[in-house]
């Protein structure tokens, strides 16, 4: 059984169908890629598992629990993070504030109640500033912690949002395509922060990636979705030489495959 189960989900807005009767699973501390062309439904299937979209019919199951009606905190809250590809960041508000609110799923002490049990909120506040810390430490961004996030390059806004993600220690992280827009250096560093999440945390993570030498060098499995259909499933080796996976997306950019 996998950590996530997709089952047989479709999604319609009006007489649109972004995904339609999509099944696949993705293994328990795996990198799996959903790759395909623009319009495919990447972004919706990734809405779907992280709460944003209902799906209008098929379920989700999350560690054999079907979190197809759960409320995006609630999966938040059982270790799904997800970086956002248009970054969700509070732009006047520093990375460490970031950062902590994106570790408000964790949280026990609400802001209200933190006012009652001053000495429970603060023992609270005090570790999830050190996990926190450990994400700044992880991404290698101290000297900017203080820095408000609108200040910031483009390439260290996309390392902060996956450190948002990260804050919350989750066990499923999603990335929504975390180089876009990033030059090759950034890229490169972006990758083996991907790898060092993965080998240090045993995180699995599903990744929305258009860069192919990226998808095929870090993915364990990769699923191929084309107008909303699933296309083609397997490992990177496997999606390079399925037939109808080339003619739909693969062909029109080959020379980034090898
Ligand atoms: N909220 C929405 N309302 C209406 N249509 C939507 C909505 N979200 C997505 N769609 C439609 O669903 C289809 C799939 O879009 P989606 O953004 O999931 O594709 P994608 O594979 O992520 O594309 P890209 O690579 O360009 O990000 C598209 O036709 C899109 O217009």
């Amino acid at each position: 059984m996998g950590i996530l189960e997709i089952k047989d989900i479709t999604l319609r807005f009006g007489g649109v169908t972004a995904l339609n009767q999509v099944t696949y699973e993705v293994k328990e501390g795996e990198i799996f890629s959903l790759i395909g062309p623009n319009g495919a439904g990447k972004t919706s299937m990734l809405n779907c598992i992280s709460g944003l979209y209902r799906p209008t019919s098929g379920a989700i199951c999350y560690k054999g629990e079907d979190i197809t009606q759960l409320k995006p905190h609630k999966r938040a809250g059982m270790g799904i993070a997800r970086a956002f590809q248009n970054i969700e960041l509070f732009p006047h508000l520093s990375v460490l504030d970031n950062l902590m609110l994106g570790r408000h799923a964790r949280m026990k002490t609400g802001l209200l109640s933190g006012g009652f049990y001053w000495g429970k909120a603060q023992k609270e506040e005090i570790e999830h500033r050190e996990k926190v810390e450990e994400v700044i430490d992880f991404l290698e961004i101290e000297d900017i912690r203080n820095t408000p996030v609108g200040r910031l390059s483009y390439g260290l806004q996309k390392r902060v949002e996956v450190g948002r993600a990260l804050a919350l220690e989750p066990e499923l992280l999603l990335l929504d395509e975390p180089m876009a827009g990033m030059n090759s250096e950034e890229k490169e560093d972006m990758a083996r922060y991907i790898i060092d999440i993965h080998a240090e945390k045993q995180t699995t993570i599903i990744l929305i990636e258009h860069d192919m030498r990226v998808v095929m060098d870090l993915s364990d499995h990769i699923a191929v979705l084309d107008f909303g259909k699933l296309i083609g499933y397997g490992t990177p080796n496997e999606i390079q030489n399925n037939q109808q996976v080339i003619n739909a997306y693969l062909g029109e950019d080959e020379e980034q495959v090898g």
